[in-house]
């Protein structure tokens, strides 16, 4: 099914944050439909950095390409603020969408960005925004969704934000992303003015502004994308902690044992007898 068809539906899509192949495959696996692409997650684990702008289009261009090469599932990839101006916005949908992507999510930040749950954010005018919205459908080649974000409801106030968001539905957004409502009163607010005009997307962060809502809530308040962008980073980052701390004390990793798979088991995870069985049909010793 293509994003567009996932997105139309009456049920909520739930995308999982994912920001490489392990991460897209585990998602695939585990049964989801659509997967995103967080800039966030990769500035985590690539940089080891927080999401302040620090990485760039290419290192995601390349990422995306390394999961279009591990999933079949459509992917919303981040693509933070375009990267610069209308002209930059138009270049990274074409590069993403030849890595693969089937959404751009772009926002009305200043260049460069940060994470839409940290303080001290700064936007660009809205008329700014719908250039590079405009843009950004005038680059597309194929039906590559472009989900608008506005940051405002931190800088400028929730009803500055509907009023961004109103701007970006009119230039031709195809899903309307108001970041970081402060409470379900906020969220309710967004789905009510908009519900029917434009698809909805909610963006759950663990600890940021926005109360943390399970999918089927979501549905009922009219949302129709829930994203977990961070979620798989904060979980591992969790465990990593957990398994060096571990092996330094004990210089072993046996009392990790059973909280990790072994050579077999991340093998039959990854696919590796599938793998090195397809390699032997080629081998020419059959
Ligand atoms: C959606 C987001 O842009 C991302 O990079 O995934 C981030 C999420 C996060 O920081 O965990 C955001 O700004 O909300």
């Amino acid at each position: 099914m293509t994003l567009r068809d996932l997105v139309s539906r009456p049920e909520i899509l739930v995308a999982p944050g994912v920001y490489d192949g392990l991460t897209a495959a585990l998602a695939t696996q585990a049964g989801f439909e659509a997967l995103y692409l967080s800039g966030a997650a990769v500035a985590y684990t690539r940089l080891g950095r927080p999401d302040i702008g620090l990485s760039t289009s290419s290192e995601m261009a390349d990422t995306m390409a390394l999961i279009a090469d591990r999933t079949d599932l459509p992917v919303i990839i981040d693509a933070d603020t375009g990267f610069g101006n209308a002209l930059n916005a138009r270049r990274t949908m074409q590069s993403y969408e030849r890595a693969g992507a089937a959404a751009l999510q772009v926002e009305d930040q200043t260049y460069p960005k940060r994470c839409g749950h940290l303080a001290d954010k700064s936007l660009i005018p809205k008329e700014e925004m719908a250039g590079k919205l405009a843009a950004m459908a005038d680059a597309r080649r194929h039906d590559t969704l472009i989900i608008a974000r506005t940051d405002a409801i931190a800088v400028e106030g929730f009803e500055a934000a509907m009023e961004r968001a109103e701007m970006y539905v009119e230039a031709g957004a195809d899903v309307l992303f108001v970041e970081a409502p402060r409470s379900t009163d906020e969220l309710t607010t967004i789905t009510e003015r908009f519900k029917g005009r434009v698809p909805m997307l909610a963006n759950m962060v663990e600890g940021g502004a926005t109360p943390i809502t399970q999918a089927s809530d979501l549905e009922i308040m009219g949302f129709d994308i829930v994203i977990f962008p961070g979620g798989i980073v904060r979980a591992l980052a969790h465990a990593a902690q957990q398994y060096y701390v571990s092996l330094n004390t004990h210089g072993s990793n046996k009392p990790f044992s059973n909280r990790m798979f072994d050579l077999d088991g991340l093998n039959n995870v990854i696919g590796t007898p599938e793998m090195l069985a397809l390699g032997r049909r080629y081998d020419g010793k059959a």
